[in-house]
């Protein structure tokens, strides 16, 4: 039976309202009679929303956190009311249930950790989407089992990043999932959340639904894992920037594992490897056309690809350099990267000279600043901000050159096949009308 099990995973995108949600419902309507795990986002652009309610809370303004958590209620209430015709009163409760838990936590003084207060407040949107769905299916005649996915998915208390402890969530996974899709075909679940062992909720990190919908699985040896996106499948660029894109059959992991870390914000980058190491088919599909084959993520995906790009936006360049004229040695670059962890910068890409060293990283929140701090003692730096990070594959030097048109090259690191480079803005010069 497990061997049957499909994972499906839908985003914010395609729940982002009623008609969104109808929609989902219509494309599980083809397999009510398979095993399916589902696993939901937040509806639409919820999170966001949630982020600025924990941004107000943590800047000490209760009250305009509890004002933008009651707008989100009612935007809620406003989409379930047009999706059921007699709301149900379970539904109803469930949903007041969970905004009053953290409506209550907002009258509380912050936690120490503004990432722990994060993860209670943010959490709230896969909690909420996954009632919803779960009751519409129900409703639709598509009996559904909820699992809250804090029972399954067990973390570190890295919070905002929680790390997946494999053991006990494989445990967790193998033995309370199978008893349930023996009674009902599907499973429907939160993507992005996880517990810790003291029982605190955790998040995956942002976009990190794609990466649950690989945890369970893997968990479950599962058969085919289904990403429904907005897209036809996986293109050779993200259509929101780029002209004449065209959509890619059959990717190797090792191709998606490159590109989605530098910045192909189809797959979450973490999505690829429990997948990979179980062999697992991932196909990103469009929920728009849900008939149409989308992309095959598999190991056998042959190794001819046209020139894929992908761009990482708000990338900070670092230059590190000695203070006395030394060499960069090893010894420096060891003490960097125990400032590069401690901090939590992700490191893009890296270059050195005999006496500097760049570091390009995503820039989050003070993360650079604090980095900054901790290797001043040793080394002068300097900052770039608001850059770019253009990664190609299989690039060909008139992709290359259409890429750098418009833009200063901060630098650049080649592979045979791989190309990047960090780039900003030429600074616009115009004339002035004269008088
Ligand atoms: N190479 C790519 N191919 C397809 N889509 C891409 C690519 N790179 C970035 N994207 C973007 O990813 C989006 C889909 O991912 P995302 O918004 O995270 O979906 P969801 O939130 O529904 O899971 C697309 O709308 C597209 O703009
Ligand atoms: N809701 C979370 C997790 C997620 O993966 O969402 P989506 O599937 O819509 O990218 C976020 O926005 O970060």
């Amino acid at each position: 039976m497990l061997q049957q099990t499909k994972v499906f995973k839908f985003g914010g995108a395609s729940l982002r309202d009623a008609s969104a949600i109808r929609n989902v419902g219509n494309i599980l309507q083809k397999f009510s009679s398979e095993k399916l795990v589902i696993i939901v986002s937040a509806m639409g652009k919820t999170t966001n929303a949630l982020e600025e309610v924990a941004n107000s809370y943590w800047q000490g303004n209760p009250a305009a956190a509890k004002e933008k958590l009651t707008a989100i209620h009612a935007s809620v209430t406003e989409i379930i009311q047009e999706l059921f015709a007699e709301v149900p009163e379970s539904l109803t409760a469930s949903l007041n249930d969970l905004f009053v838990s953290v409506e209550w936590a907002l009258d509380e003084a912050p936690n120490e950790e503004y990432d722990f207060d994060y993860d209670q407040i943010v959490s709230l949107g896969e909690l909420v989407s996954s009632h919803i769905v779960a009751t519409y299916l129900d409703r639709i005649g598509l009996s559904t089992n909820w699992v809250d996915a804090r029972d399954i998915i067990q973390t570190d208390n890295t919070y905002r990043e929680g790390w997946v402890k494999w053991p006990e969530t494989v445990t967790r996974a193998q033995s309370q999932l199978p008893p349930l899709l023996e009674q009902k075909n599907f499973i429907l679940t939160q993507g992005f959340i996880g517990n810790t062992s003291e029982n605190y909720t955790t998040t995956l990190g942002r976009e990190g639904s794609d990466y649950s919908a690989a945890i369970f699985s893997y968990c479950l040896d599962a058969e085919s894992m289904s990403i429904w996106k907005d897209v036809p499948g996986v293109l050779t660029a993200d259509p929101r920037l780029f002209e004449h894109v065209t959509k890619i059959d059959r990717l190797s992991y090792k191709e998606a594992i490159e590109m989605t870390y530098y910045g192909a914000k189809v797959i979450h980058p973490k999505t690829i490897k429990p997948l990979q190491n179980k062999s697992i088919p991932l196909y990103v599909r469009s929920f728009i056309e849900p008939d149409a084959p989308g992309t095959l993520v598999t190991d056998d995906a042959g190794d001819a690809y046209p020139p894929m790009v992908a761009v990482e936006k708000d990338q900070a360049l670092i230059n590190i350099s000695t203070r006395d004229f030394s060499f960069v040695a090893e010894h420096h670059i060891k003490e960097l990267f125990g400032h590069i962890t401690t901090t939590r910068l992700q490191v893009n890409m890296m270059q050195n000279t005999a006496i500097s060293f760049n570091v390009v990283v995503n820039d989050i929140d003070d993360r650079v600043e604090r980095f900054c701090a901790l290797v001043n003692e040793h080394f002068k730096t300097t900052v770039d901000r608001d850059l770019e990070l253009i990664t190609v594959r299989h690039y060909t030097s008139e992709v290359v050159e259409s890429l750098r048109r418009g833009k200063v090259n901060m630098l650049e690191g080649r592979l045979p096949l791989t190309l990047q480079m960090v780039v900003k803005d030429v600074p616009v010069m115009r004339r002035k009308k004269l008088e």
